[in-house]
């Protein structure tokens, strides 16, 4: 059976939010991440997506523990990481790597290339059979680079090839798992195909876990076995791909999917385009019940009363769960018909 590698539990992060004059003091918390529960398995490819803002980033912090959480637990491999010191982390972090959206800010202009790749063996203090600059040379290669080009400086590369840089030092301490936080954002579409092809041969070949962050499903798509979306703090609806993209639960995920031109490239199940009635509310007061409430047609009273929770409906497939009081049955294949805004719908007492 696979590994349960990663696990998060309640995981939460408040921001403090400071006021007050002369004395600063603490007048409110942005609720970034709220209680979530996250299972990543050994050598999968776990997506997470969401809105700007709606706290996909600082769970990747929080999991690789660049981030001190507010609240919850975070296992890695069996062990309880979340309150591990930096001494107990050493070996833990090595396995757990990140990568980021912007290739450029990440990697040290004053530094050859050679030398950033090479650096966190030093750091560790790892010397593989041939020695560190071998290992790298490899790397190199293995990311598509030239392993000539090792004495060259960042801005000396494109885009990708900088994002393959980043990517080949995060190989370097042999991870286990990795978690790439919107890693071709900031790529020209023509890029992006191949860097996602990247992250999945060394999955395959490497059998390394990825946890990918995206706010844009079209891309998760293409790589992730599972995936979990997230909106304002909160996971609503998480399960394998095919049933999130072809059987979404979620109001939020139709909306979301209905955004992607042809999610399955074949003319799939949701084609309607849903525009959501107004702005992504603020994380430091989220809306009472449902944090989706406020934008969802199909609201009703419970929803402002009770928060849903993450729960397997009946006839879904197997891990597939939505928070939602109202989701779609499980059989549904097709939106027919969305109201976009809840004052539009007659039927909806959420309208009056
Ligand atoms: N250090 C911080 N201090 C205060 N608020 C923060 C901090 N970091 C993030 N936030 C807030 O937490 C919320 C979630 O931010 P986060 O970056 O995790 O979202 P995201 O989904 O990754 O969005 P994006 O794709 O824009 O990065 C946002 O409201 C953001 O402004």
């Amino acid at each position: 059976m696979t590994e349960d590698i990663l696990i998060a539990e309640g995981l939460t992060k408040h921001f403090p939010v400071l006021g007050g004059f002369p004395f600063r003091r603490r007048v409110g918390a942005v609720q970034a991440v709220d209680g979530i529960d996250l299972t990543v398995r050994a050598g999968e490819s776990f997506g997470l997506v969401g809105e700007s803002g709606c706290g996909k980033s600082t769970t990747g912090r929080l999991l690789t523990r660049l981030l001190e959480p507010t609240a919850g637990r975070i296992h890695y491999r069996g062990r309880d990481i979340t309150h591990a010191t930096r001494k107990e982390l050493a070996p833990v972090r090595s396995e757990i790597q990140m990568i980021f959206q912007d290739p450029y800010a990440s990697l040290n202009p004053r530094q050859t290339v050679g030398r950033i790749v090479s650096g966190p063996m030093e750091i560790n203090g790892i010397d593989p059979p041939g020695g560190r600059t071998a290992r790298a040379r490899e790397l190199l290669e293995t990311v598509g680079l030239n392993p000539e080009h090792y004495n060259r400086f960042p801005h000396e590369f494109s885009g990708g090839q900088r994002q393959r840089i980043g990517i080949a030092r995060a190989l370097a301490l042999d991870p286990k798992v990795i978690v790439a936080d919107e890693p071709v954002s900031a790529l020209d579409v023509s890029i992006q195909a191949q860097v996602v092809n990247l992250l999945a041969r060394l999955r395959r070949e490497l059998g390394i876990a990825f946890v990918f962050i995206a706010h844009d499903l079209a891309v998760v798509r293409h790589f992730s076995q599972r995936v979990a979306v997230m909106y304002l703090g909160k996971i609503v609806e998480e399960g394998p791909r095919d049933d999130i993209y072809h059987r979404p639960r979620h109001p939020y995920t139709h909306a979301l999917l209905s955004a992607v031109p042809d999610p399955d490239g074949d003319g799939g199940p949701v084609r309607e385009r849903i525009r959501l009635a107004g702005d992504v509310p603020s994380p430091v007061q989220p809306p009472s019940g449902c944090r989706f409430r406020t934008r969802c047609w199909k609201a009703r009273d419970v929803c402002a009363e009770v928060e849903p929770v993450l729960a397997r409906a009946d006839g879904s497939g197997p891990g597939h769960v939505s928070a939602c009081h109202f989701p779609e049955p499980p059989t549904v294949e097709r939106a027919t018909e969305v109201i976009l805004d809840p004052a539009l719908d007659p039927s909806s007492p959420a309208g009056d």
